[in-house]
Order: structure tokens, then sequence, then C-alpha cells
């Protein structure tokens, strides 16, 4: 079992690039499943773990996938397979994003249900009304969805009950292939929407207004592959940012762009950090005392809730109270217990943890709960006294490529090892091992 061992007391310095945005390259990789003409060459893919399963998800279904210098090559032109089984879900919920790009393509799909999460529930009920709009029969049942469209899929207006982000871009890329013209209101705004949506129309398609509460997509009869760019990715930007600023340090974020990390910017300004910015990169230094913050999570342009546990530790160094409110999912505070477990005193109230800094964080032996968990308390080992050890690290590699590397490049006393299983020596232990 892998492990982060971090030392505290280090200040941060020096230059970190971010990479191409997993939450951008899951759902493109999942669009060019819609091209049944040419390839699609995509650049600045993450080397994550996602990235592995979705890939797995198309080779599957007969997609040729082919990683290649930092570029991923998908040919989706031969007849596919349209169903996605549990085991590649079960991984990574992601893998739901197939569901739209193969009703469209064949009019029908079978996915396995995406269960719940550590974070929280996570229905996919806008996704398959969204479907249903559009005229697909939709049945779950043993564990699967299955959505039929037999003839094509009508154009048609959805509102979603919440700016989900999977299912405006399961809608969007369900609509790009059907007949006539799609509105999706109360529609998600994040960057990796426009990205997408950019995407689809490079390949023939017409999205128009992604980024916006509104989207229309007018249904066209193909869609070609193309080469496209994947956008850097905000959150890793953004939890590198945070990591410069708790260690009091002086860090420049490559592939930062701003635009899209207003309301981290802005949060962390008030807490008395120094941001410089420029186009796609920002510098940030903190010298002076943290000031305490309120924040609530909201859907983008709010702030984002895979930076909330990352936020935490910045809160846990300020001087006061500050309240962090989670509304996007109903379960995204496990980090928490860990923290108690390096010396914080947060208290959950309902929907929010009360954090009173500043706290003395200690080295402890933590497990991490999720991603954004995982992260979180490596970055907390950055300024805890003594010794921190992160396990449970196959979270991490679901959405940071070299995270410990790049943590030591800024001066970080950081190393990922290996507990090495021991492998028995005598015949007892082998019948032992072998049960
Ligand atoms: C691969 C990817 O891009 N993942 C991101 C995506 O996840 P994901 O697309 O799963 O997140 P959603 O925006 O769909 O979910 C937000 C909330 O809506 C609820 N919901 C969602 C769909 C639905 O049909 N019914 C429903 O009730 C969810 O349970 C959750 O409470 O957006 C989240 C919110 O910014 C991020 O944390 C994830 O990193
Ligand atoms: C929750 C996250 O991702 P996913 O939706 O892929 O689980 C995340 O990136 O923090």
């Amino acid at each position: 079992m892998d492990k982060i061992i971090v030392t505290g007391g280090n200040r941060l310095e020096g230059t970190v690039q971010v990479e191409g945005a997993k939450n951008s390259v899951l759902p493109v990789i999942a669009a060019s499943i819609m091209a049944s003409e040419g390839k699609s060459t995509l650049d600045q893919v993450p080397t994550l773990a996602d990235v592995d399963t979705i890939s797995e998800v198309l080779r599957y279904m007969n997609v040729n996938v082919l990683r290649e210098d930092g570029k991923l090559h998908i040919d989706a032109s031969n007849t596919l397979k349209t169903e996605t089984p549990f085991e590649y879900v079960r991984k990574m919920r992601a893998s739901v994003l197939v569901l739209g790009p193969l009703l469209a393509r064949y009019g029908h799909a079978k996915v396995a249900m995406p269960g719940g999460c550590a974070i929280g529930s996570r229905p996919i009920d806008q996704h398959l009304k969204g479907f249903e709009a559009m005229g697909a029969e939709i049945h779950v049942g043993n564990g699967y969805v299955e959505a039929f469209a037999p003839g094509k899929l009508q154009g048609a207006r959805i509102y979603l009950d919440f700016p989900s982000v999977g299912a405006t871009e399961n809608i969007i890329m369900a609509a790009a292939l059907a007949e006539g013209t799609s509105v999706i209101e109360n529609c998600a705004r994040e960057p990796e929407i426009v990205d997408l949506a950019n995407y689809i129309n490079q390949m023939g398609g017409k999205v128009i207004g992604a980024g916006t509460e509104t989207i229309r997509i007018e249904g066209v009869p193909t869609l070609h592959g193309v080469e496209h760019t994947i956008i850097p990715d905000r959150i890793e930007a953004g939890t590198f940012m945070i990591a410069a600023a708790l260690t009091g340090g002086d860090v420049v974020v490559n592939g930062a762009i701003p635009g899209h990390l207003r309301s981290l910017i802005a949060k962390m300004k008030e807490m008395g950090i120094r941001i410089e910015e420029y186009d796609d990169a920002v510098r940030v230094t903190a010298r002076e005392k943290l000031k305490p913050v309120d924040i609530k999570t909201l859907p983008y342009p709010g702030f984002p809730t895979d930076l909330q546990s990352q936020f935490m530790t910045l809160t846990m160094k300020a001087e006061g109270t500050s309240v962090i409110t989670e509304t996007v999912f109903e379960n995204r505070f496990m980090h928490v217990e860990e923290f108690r477990r390096m010396n914080a005193t947060a208290k959950i109230e309902g929907r929010s943890a009360i954090v009173n800094g500043p706290v003395e964080l200690q080295g402890a032996e933590v497990a991490a709960t999720d991603l954004r968990a995982a992260a979180a308390l490596i970055i907390a080992g950055l300024v805890a006294e003594g010794r921190t050890e992160v396990t449970e690290l196959k979270h991490l590699d679901r959405g940071y490529v070299n995270f410990e590397e790049k943590l030591r490049s800024l001066g970080a006393t950081i190393e990922r090892v290996t507990d090495e299983v021991e492998e028995p020596t005598t015949t007892t232990d082998k019948l032992a091992k072998s049960s």
C-alpha cells in the first residue's frame, strides 16, 4: 500500500505547472464516441487513473484509444458496443457520461448504475429526465440503467432542478445528434462545460450559450473527429495556490487562469494573501497573518466544492473563526475527522464546519477519504509539526499528476513510499497467504 510521508515546516517557493483538467478531459473523451468519421487527437491529457479508466471503457466498447506523449488519439469509427459494465462505473462515476453519446449515436445505451460515494448519494435523475424529454425510454433494474430511443432522439426543452455538471454534459451530448433543437435551462456554467461545447462545435456540432444559464443545441446528423487541447485544471491550480499561501510561500502557478478562479482569488485576498494575476498564471505570496473568512460552496461561478477541503487548511491557520458551508454534496466533511487526528478542532453543525484558528497542526497517520481530502491532508502536513503519513492514495491518483513531486520541487519534504508486502518464505506461510 502506497503512502505519502510529509515533514512539515518548509515554505513553498518556485514555479509549478498545472495539467489539463480532469473534469474537462473526461466528458471530452466521452463525446469522442460520437465521431463516426475521422480520429480525434486530444492534447494536454493528464496521466490520471480516471483517464485510464475512461480509456478502458471506450476500448471495451470497441473504440481505438492510443496514448502518446501527453496526447490521446481516439478513433470511434468502428461499430461500437453500447454497454458499460459495473467494473468501470465502480472505479469512476464519470463513466455515466457515455450514456448521452451512445444514446445519441445508436439509440441505445446500457450503463451500470453508479452507486453513492463517500461525498454523497449522487443520483443521476436529472440526466435521465433530460433523455426522457428527448423521447428516450428508460429502464432501471438489476443495477443497470438502459435507455432506448428507437428512431432518433428529438430536441426538447429541459429545465434542470439543480445546475448539475454531469447532467448538463450528458444532455448536451445527447442533443448534439438529436433531431431538432434542444434548450437546457438552469444548466451548469463551469469552464469545463464550455470546453466540452467548444469540442463538440469543432466536431461539427452546434452548441450555443455554454457558460450561461441557458444552452441551445441544434442537432446535426453526424460529427467527426478533430484536434482539441484540454483547458488547464482550475482545481489543481487552486490546490497549489492554497498550499503556497498555507506555508507562507511565494509560488507562481502556471496554467492557473484567473478568470476560472475568481471565487478562490477573492476569498484568499480577503484573508490577506497577495495574488498577482497574469493571462494564464498567478503568483501567490503570503507573508502576513491570515484573517478568518466564511465560504459557501456553490455551482460555478460560486466557490467550488472541489476546493472546500483544501481551503479548510487555510482557515485553520487564520486567527479567528471561519465558517465553511457545503451546499453541493451532502457528505463532504469526512476530512474533518482526519484533520482532528492532526489536532484540528473543527466542529460540524449541519451543513457547516466551524473552524477556530489558529490551530497548531500535529503530524499524524491519516487516511484520504476522497480525492480532494487526499490533497487537503497532504498540504495540511506541510505545516504540521513533525511527520504526517497519508494513505488511501488511490483517491489522489484519480485527480493529481505527480502531486508529491511537484510539491517537492517547490521545497516540501515529501516522499511516496510503497509498503512492500512480504513474500511468504515457508510452506505454512504460503498456504496461509493463498487461503
Ligand atoms: C467528473 C466531474 O466533472 N466531476 C465534477 C462534477 O461532478 P457531477 O457532475 O457528478 O456533479 P453534479 O453537478 O452533477 O452534482 C452536484 C449535486 O447535484 C446532485 N445531482 C446531480 C445530478 C442529478 O441527476 N441529480 C442530483 O441530485 C448531486 O448529487 C450533487 O449533490 O461536478 C461536481 C460539482 O461541481 C464536482 O464536484 C465534480 O468534481
Ligand atoms: C468529486 C470529484 O470528482 P468525481 O466527480 O470524478 O468523483 C472531484 O474531482 O473532486
